[in-house]
């Protein structure tokens, strides 16, 4: 029995697409009609009544009826239905056990499903069995389900409105659910609130009619106040996903209840500045160019992740001024531009593709002039990073002898020789591989006077970045015989999506091998990146831990565990720490953990304090002069 008081609020949850995440009754005939020729269409037809009932399109009597008739199952398939329901439970929902326990009296489960799988499923979580209402199931002598109980209310039209009627309630009565039965629990007057919960289904005509839409159990508790296991719901974090990353980046926020949008080409820097306003991680790949003006207007952003090596398309010195830490996949794809750069590097020398287009055109020139073995030739790699190395290992394996420039002092690997300087390089090489990064002072570090250092002949490979070569140089050399092919994946000026042309001097030369910058585009490597991000951007985001930041001190931290955290990112000037422990004096905050590291132009202090404080310890830190920007976890 319900103990009822004046002040009391009554949290009355769906179960079906609310508590779960898909709908009993179509599981169970999933279940039921397994080996059934016809599973998919009786299935379908049971999914079609749902949807239809949900929206309040049908009679809900009607519709169960006709469902039910259609299911031919029995009690063992019950019993399957809840080892499958128990996985399906709303992220949201398995989050906040500690709620749904601690708020058991106050909890009901109004649900048009049936007892026999609601039950199992939601006392688990510490729901009251008694505080379950929903429907029951009538067997045959054989355990076969034949009909359902009618003289429960809730088998009957607006079912959810009598049965809470019938209760009489006494204080507030808030419902969450998807569907347009529950939203009628307020139509009715009988609920003060109703929230269209849509983590699992989104009901336009549910939603349209809401009080609030929660797309996460965690949304309803902090809109409510109420104890949850996230200190802000990560339903309200925006994460904007651009240049078409791979699916299971997406799924990774997804799954921790981050709402994401997802857009598959890049954005110019007004498009850009426009959506960014409420984005608190923006993820890009190498087109999107974060600049002064896009940070700017990026008051809630607090760290970017580039799906890719270079970050070069990024204002990194404004980021890390702004305290936004930025992040990459820093070997993700190295094999994968490695892959290529050796393939081009043969079919060049071979004169392959010229051959291959005189053959389409029904042309057989079998001849030997101008093809070569890789084997025996020099290759030259101008940086000798993650990239470099990894083709120096290869490029040894065919058989050539390498030879590297690096601006940095970079240990040779196997055999390889270090040159002093790039000029000595560009003399001996037979094939030259570009693998720097695309820092502005690399711009035209190859043009006229490189391409006159060359060998004659020579082969010439830039897969890094596009403005590291002067084009209207190279296009020279190539007409002029010096360089003898080419492969190139990266331009100065890349189209923005696959629908615009490429426009380039470098069109229709014999013997160059262009690519739409794709060194790194393989599934391979894609999906590594798509794994490899997102975790260093949860773990910021998470735990305030910078592992593999290009910008922010790389901090490594322990788990929160029963204290709150503080992460403090400011300006790096003397005597912060003195500022700051001076506070936790004054207001007796007993700290359990600190943490520092600076860079040049940051530090980045995190401070782990026993739950019990006053707010305004909170408020003069954030206050601070030197405070970029501050944030709490719990
Ligand atoms: N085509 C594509 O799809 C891809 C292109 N890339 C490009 O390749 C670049 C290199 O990648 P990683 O090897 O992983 O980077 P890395 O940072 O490991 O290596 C770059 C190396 O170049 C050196 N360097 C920079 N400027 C130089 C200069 N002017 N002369 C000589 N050495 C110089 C650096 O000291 C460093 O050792 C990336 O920055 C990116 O721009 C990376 C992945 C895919
Ligand atoms: O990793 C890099 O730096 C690349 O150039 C690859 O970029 P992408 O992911 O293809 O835009």
């Amino acid at each position: 029995m319900l103990t009822n008081t004046l002040e009391q609020t009554y949290y009355v949850i769906d179960f079906d697409s609310t508590f779960t995440q898909v709908e009993g009754l179509d599981e169970l005939a999933n279940i039921a009609l397994a080996g059934n020729p016809n599973r998919e269409k009786v299935v379908q037809q049971i999914r079609e009544l749902t949807e239809t009932a949900m929206n309040g399109d049908m009679s809900f009597a009607e519709g169960l009826r006709r469902r039910i008739e259609l299911l031919q199952a029995n009690r063992s398939h019950i019993d399957v239905l809840i080892d499958f329901l128990r996985t399906k439970i709303s992220d949201s929902f398995l989050r906040n056990q500690a709620f749904l326990h601690d708020y058991a009296d106050s909890i009901l489960i109004l649900s048009s499903g049936f007892k026999e799988f609601i039950v199992p499923i939601v006392t688990e979580l510490g729901i009251k069995e008694e505080n379950v209402y929903a429907n029951t199931f009538r067997f045959d002598a054989e355990d076969n389900i034949i009909g359902v109980d009618n003289d429960n209310v809730l088998s009957s039209d607006k079912g959810k409105v009598k049965l809470l009627q019938s209760l009489n309630l006494e204080g507030e009565v808030c419902v969450i659910g998807d569907g347009y039965t529950d939203y009628e629990l307020r139509e009715s007057g009988l609920a003060s609130r109703f929230y269209a919960f849509t983590e699992n289904v989104e009901r336009e005509k549910v939603t349209k009619v809401a009080d609030h839409i929660v797309p996460s159990l965690d949304e309803f508790l902090f809109l409510n106040n109420l104890p949850r296991s996230q200190s802000y719901p990560k339903s309200r974090i925006k994460i904007l996903l651009l240049e078409n990353v791979h699916p299971v980046a997406r799924e990774a926020f997804e799954g921790e209840g981050f709402n994401v949008e997802f857009v598959k080409g890049a954005l110019d820097e007004d498009e850009l500045i426009e959506k960014i306003k409420d984005v608190t991680i923006l993820g890009i790949r190498s087109k999107t160019m974060v600049t002064r003006r896009v940070l700017e207007n990026a008051p809630r952003l607090i760290a970017i992740g580039a799906f890719c090596i270079g970050t070069n398309q990024i204002d990194l010195k404004t980021a890390t001024e702004k305290g936004i830490a930025v992040f990459n996949a820093p070997y993700s794809n190295t094999r994968s531009v490695v892959e290529l750069a050796v393939g081009e590097m043969i079919m060049l020398i071979r004169n392959v593709f010229p051959k291959s287009v005189g053959m389409h055109a029904g042309k057989w020139d079998k001849s030997a002039n101008n093809s070569f073995e890789v084997r025996g030739k020099k290759l030259g790699l101008v940086g000798y990073g993650h990239i470099g190395t990894q083709l120096s290992v290869i490029g040894e394996a065919l058989g050539m002898e390498v030879y590297f420039y690096d601006v940095v002092d970079k240990m040779p690997i196997g055999n390889a020789k270090k040159l002093r300087s790039l000029d000595e390089l560009l003399q001996v090489a037979d094939v030259l591989s570009l693998h720097i990064d695309g820092r502005k002072d690399n711009k035209n570090v190859i043009g006229k006077r490189e391409f006159g250092l060359m060998k004659d002949g020579v082969v010439f490979l830039n897969l890094a970045r596009g403005h590291v070569v002067d084009v209207e140089a190279l296009v020279e050399a190539l007409k002029s015989g010096k360089v003898s092919g080419a492969g190139l994946d990266v331009f100065p000026y890349e189209p923005k999506t696959n629908n615009e042309a490429f426009e380039s001097e470098l069109r229709g030369l014999p013997n160059v091998i262009l690519t739409p910058h794709i060194g790194g585009s393989t599934e391979e490597a894609q999906e590594g990146i798509g794994h490899y991000v997102p975790e260093r951007l949860l773990e910021y985001v998470n735990n305030g831990s910078t592992t593999g930041s290009v910008n922010v001190p790389e901090v490594q931290l322990p788990l929160l565990k029963g204290s709150h955290r503080l992460l403090h990112v400011h300006r790096n000037v003397p005597g912060i720490l003195a500022k700051l422990n001076n506070i936790f004096a004054r207001y007796n905050v007993n700290i359990t953990g600190q943490y520092l590291k600076t860079n040049d132009q940051i530090g980045y202090v995190i401070m782990d304090v026993e739950r019990s404080y006053v707010d305004g310890f909170v408020q003069e830190i954030k206050d601070m002069e030197e405070t970029i920007k501050f944030r709490m976890l719990y």
